[in-house]
Order: structure tokens, then sequence, then C-alpha cells
């Protein structure tokens, strides 16, 4: 029988131990779901109307989760940053915002180059707490399946907090200003959120006045995503719904295909297109709109609108080359898809220092050239998806407290890519908002 490892996977640990493996799998397949079938839906509905240009995606998270960072604050502080982006985005612009966390199961990073070397010594990659440790010696690096089992209970232990939060009051939209409590007097974007949060507040009043229900406002829908990347994993949590009799992959409600490993024969489509989740594809800049259209038709056969996002991450520099001619024949295809702008992996670069940043300016400037192109062909700017973290980090230059790459080493916690922290954040919320209202 063919597996999905013969079609050509990229991107796979070499697992050194297939009895390991078989077991860390066997596991996998006995395991409840992370998520039910029926969420899943619920958030294609919801990327339909993205799709229909009714609503906006919010996706953001790190862009490697670990092991040690589930707890309660790494967590809170993230989900909270995500509300704060999403209120400011939804009073703003008056758009219905779609929220999407990059978490709960993105621990698997696809690399550039198969090893690491440093003073003269060469090891493995790390491929992300799902693979290997991050820690640089040989031991760690080796790849270890059982770490697999253990990306499933930092998931599910993630997942059950934000669902706690978000039904439970701490996403209250009425909690709009204790969010921002320990951050106000600090920064001017946080007085900027508290005048907001100050309108938000006197609508709601004014809402309970006339009779609205307070409890609308009490909790929100959140959904979880991440990269499929490690075809044991995905594959193992696949279930066959009892409701509709599909298979789902029930490690999250979306995952997406990243540029690596986005091969129109290989593994990861193959994988893709036999389940039923709403699901995403990174396009990078060498994406040909025929690239694109057959990913389409592969991924979704039957144009339904909201089962495909394409996110594009071309760089500041290239987007308004390279985007309008890939809209403007997916477009005349007929093909139902969301569009949203992933501005992080296309504007990354070494500092002298060595640490890999990101400049919020190109940030802005690859959003600033999606919203142009899209806005000129008349198409809707679907979403952003950022790398992101609820703390002070400092791992990404510039910004309204003008990070720079001196500051780099103050907390620069990130085990891949670097994150926008949450300043740069909400400020990058005020500037999207923007760009929707006109
Ligand atoms: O997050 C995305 C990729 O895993 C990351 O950008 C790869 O980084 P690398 O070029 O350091 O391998
Ligand atoms: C690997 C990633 O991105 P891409 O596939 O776009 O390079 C990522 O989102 O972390
Ligand atoms: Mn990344």
């Amino acid at each position: 029988m063919q597996t999905l490892r013969d079609l050509g996977a990229a991107q796979q640990p070499q697992w050194p131990n297939q009895a390991a493996l078989d077991a860390a799998v066997g596991k996998l397949r006995s395991v409840p779901p992370l998520v039910f079938a029926g969420e899943c839906d619920d958030l294609k509905s919801k990327l339909a109307a993205v799709t229909r240009g009714e609503a906006f995606l919010l996706q953001g998270g790190d862009c490697a989760e670990t092991f040690d960072g589930v707890t309660a604050d790494n967590v809170r502080n993230k989900l909270r940053v995500l509300l704060q982006m999403a209120v400011v985005l939804t009073y703003a612009a008056s758009v219905p915002v779609v929220k999407l966390g990059r978490l709960a199961g993105q621990y698997a990073k696809p690399r550039s180059s198969d090893t690491e070397t440093r003073e003269g010594l060469t090891l493995p990659a790390y491929r992300g707490d799902a693979v290997n440790g991050f820690e640089f010696t040989a031991e760690s690096r080796v790849p270890d399946p059982q770490r697999l089992v253990e990306v499933y209970h930092a998931s599910a232990s993630t997942l059950n907090l934000v669902r706690a939060f978000v039904t439970g009051g701490y996403a209250d939209l009425r909690q709009v200003h204790t969010w921002n409590t320990d951050f106000v007097k600090s920064s001017p974007v946080g007085r900027r959120y508290e005048q907001l949060a100050d309108e938000i507040d006197r609508a709601l009043t004014f809402m309970k006045a006339i009779g609205a229900d307070p409890d609308e406002f009490h909790r929100v829908d959140f959904h979880s995503s991440h990269e499929a990347l490690i075809l044991e994993y995905e594959h193992a949590l696949t279930r066959v719904d009892s409701r509709t009799q599909q298979p789902y992959d029930v490690s999250s409600h979306f995952v997406w295909i990243g540029e690596r490993t986005r091969q129109l024969d290989g593994a990861h489509v193959e994988l893709l297109s036999h389940i039923k989740n709403p699901i995403g594809v990174k396009l990078g800049p060498t994406t040909t709109p025929d690239d694109a259209i057959a990913l389409a038709n592969k991924l979704n056969p039957e144009n339904e609108p909201g089962r495909l996002t394409f996110i594009t991450r071309m760089g500041a520099g290239k987007i308004r080359d390279l985007l309008p001619n890939l809209v403007e024949k997916v477009t005349a295809a007929g093909i139902q898809v969301a569009w949203v702008c992933d501005p992080m992996h296309g504007n990354t670069w070494e500092a002298s220092s060595g640490y890999k940043t990101r400049s919020f300016e190109d940030v802005i400037h690859e959003v600033q050239g999606f919203f142009d192109v899209h806005h000129a062909l008349g198409t809707w700017p679907g979403g952003v998806h950022v790398e992101l973290t609820g703390d002070d980090v400092t791992e990404c230059v510039g910004g309204g407290e003008a990070l720079a790459e001196i500051d780099l080493g103050n907390r620069y916690e990130s085990v891949c890519d670097p994150r926008l922290n949450r300043v740069q954040s909400l400020e990058l919320s005020f500037l999207v908002a923007e760009m929707l209202r006109k």
C-alpha cells in the first residue's frame, strides 16, 4: 500500500526508532479528539463570510509554541492581546472579526536547513518541540516520537484554558478595560486603546438601556489553528465524524499547508485534500497563478466558500508586483477563496548580532500593499496572519517604542521566528483598522 511518505513528504523528521514511532502513533489514534467536527464547520461558515467580503480574519500566535510555554500566564497573555486586537478591528472598522489563534498545536517547524552550526559544531536543526529539543546538544536534537504525544497533551491543556476564558467571562466585552490595566499608563497605544474602550463602554450602557441582553456580550467565538506539518501526527488525529461520516483532522479547527510543503503532488496536499476542516495554504513569491488554481482545484474541488484560505507572504518589497496577477487570475477562474496576508514570513532578516528579526515598518508596508492591491482589483482583503505574543518581548525592531537592533538581546524568547510584542500587535491592529475603514 502506498503511504503518505511515499508521495514525497517534505520537511519530515527522520525518526530513528520505528517501534517508538508506532507506539506514539498508536497512542494518538486512541485519544479523544481535541475539537469537535461541528466546531470546524462553524469556523468554515465564518470563513465563508470572509470569502464573501463580509468579515475579516485575525489569525495570530507564536511562530513556535513550546512545552515550557504552556502556562496560564502565557496562554492568557496571548489570548488577551488577540481579544484587544479584535476589539480594535471590530469597533474601529465596524467589521465582524473572525478570531483564530495560532495556538494549541503549533509545535512543528519546517526549516531552511537540516542542520545548524555553532562554533564549529554541526547538529540537526531544531524542528519544533513536536520533534526535538531546542537545546544545542546532540542528545536533545535527536527526533523523539514520544514528543508527538506530548504535543497532544500540551494542545489539550492550552485549548482547555482558552475555552474556559472565552466562555467563562474573561472575554466578556464588558471586560475591555480590564484587559488593558497593567498597560495603559505606560504606552501611547495603551492610552489610545483606553479611549476606544471608553467608547465601547458607553455603547454597551446605551444598548443595555434600550433593552439589549447583556449576556450577548459574555462569550466570544475563538478557534485554534496550526501548520499541518508532521504527517504521522495529523493522520493519527484524523477521525470520521459520526454525524456526517466524513473525515476531520481533530487536532485543530483549522490547519494550513506551509510554503515549503505545498507541492501539488506532495503528501501534505494529499492528506489535507481528504479532510473536511477549513484549511489554508501559504503562498510565497514563487507561486504562479497556475499553481494557485491547481491547488484550489485539488483542495476545494467543489469550490465551497470557507473551505480554502490563501495566506500570501510575498515580502513588503514584492507584494505590489506579485499579488495583482495572482489575485486577478484566481478570481477570473471563479475560485472561491479567502485572501489573507501574512506580513511576517517574507520580511525576516538577520541582525548583525545574529538574531533573526523583522521590522515593524516592513510588516505594515506589506499589509498596506495587500490592501492596496485588493482595493485596486475590487477584491476583499480578508484578513491578517501574524506571529505575535502577549508579552513585552524584543524580537521585531521598530514600532511606536522604536525598538532598535541593539535592544533585541534584552528579551528575545522565540525559539524560531521573531514575534510582534504586545505594543506592536496593538499598534498593528489600529493601523489595520484604519486601512479597513477606508
Ligand atoms: O516559521 C517559519 C519557518 O519555520 C522559519 O521561517 C524557518 O526559519 P529558518 O530559515 O531559520 O529555518
Ligand atoms: C513556516 C511558516 O511560514 P511559511 O510556510 O509561510 O514559511 C510559519 O507560518 O511559521
Ligand atoms: Mn514562522
